[in-house]
């Protein structure tokens, strides 16, 4: 399978670097008039799909969103990842796991071994059990062509706590950021191992040089805006900046094209 980060770069090219987050929240589902239980689940997410899908590079299902429907949301969010894929999309799974290594592999094994009907092209991930413990990710990642995004600074006001925190002569983000930077040394024409940044984090002296993507939420609901993204990324160069919105464009909804406009407009602005 060709890598994450090249299949990323090539898309980007030829559908620009939004990516549509599916959040099927319960206040969303009613603004849809649809029922928050499965059947309104499955009729929600499988018209963002319908609307989103075709048009962006990436599309980011909220695992949680679909977690809260039991057994039958996960069937729903398999419908999702399969029928995004198939409209070309690669798929972000955002589930932000994290664990001991030998748990981290069975993750691995759900979210990242093509064998498995949850296998998504990339995953979210935490580093804070340490960054080591992602390794079991990272190994299957490499084997199967997939990508990671990881936690580096979130856009909850709640993260910089942990996340500005001191460790050796920087920051926990800016240790994250370094691995990062390892892992996609010298990768040609980019690493499959990105951060997450927030649109929403402000003023930031870290180095968001790392050869890979940066998959920035916040962008649209949270308040991120075009111009936060020029100030925090623009100077960063060689890496391939992938903004994240899921309520700004679902808002947009129920209408499959009404969504595809709202990704046009996002595109053209
Ligand atoms: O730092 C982070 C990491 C992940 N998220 C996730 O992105 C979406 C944002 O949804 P919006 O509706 O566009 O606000 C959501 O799934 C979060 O869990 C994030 O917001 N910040």
């Amino acid at each position: 399978m060709t890598p994450f980060g090249e299949r990323l770069r090539t898309l980007v090219d030829q559908r620009g670097a939004l990516c549509a987050g599916i959040d099927p929240h319960a206040s969303l589902l009613a603004d849809w008039g649809l029922s928050d239980d499965v059947g309104g689940l499955e009729r929600f997410a499988l018209a963002a799909v319908e609307g989103l899908a075709p048009h962006v590079s990436c599309i980011k299902p909220q695992s949680a969103f679909f977690e809260r429907h039991g057994s039958r949301g996960i069937a729903v969010l398999e419908r999702v990842i399969a029928e995004s894929r198939s409209a070309g999309a690669l798929v972000i799974l955002d589930v932000k796991r994290g664990d001991i290594g030998s748990t981290s592999q069975a993750y691995a094994d759900a979210y990242l071994d093509p064998a498995s009907p949850l296998a998504a092209d990339a995953i979210t991930a935490s580093p804070y059990l340490g960054f080591g413990s992602l390794q079991p990710m990272i190994d299957t990642a490499e084997r199967h062509g997939a990508g990671i995004f990881v936690l580096a600074l979130t856009s909850n006001k709640e993260g910089p706590e942990v996340q500005h925190a001191r460790s050796g002569g920087g920051t926990v983000a800016g240790v994250v950021l370094d691995h990062l930077r390892t892992l996609n040394a010298g990768v040609s024409p980019l690493g499959s191992y990105g951060a997450v940044v927030g649109a929403t984090i402000g003023e930031s002296e870290e180095d968001f040089a790392i050869n890979g993507p940066i998959l920035v939420p916040g962008y649209g609901a949270q308040g991120g805006t075009d111009d936060d993204l020029d100030r925090l990324f623009g100077g960063s160069g060689g890496n391939l900046v992938i903004p994240s919105s899921s309520r700004g464009l679902l808002a947009a909804g129920p209408e499959p094209a009404a969504l595809a406009d709202a990704v046009r407009r996002i595109q053209q602005s």
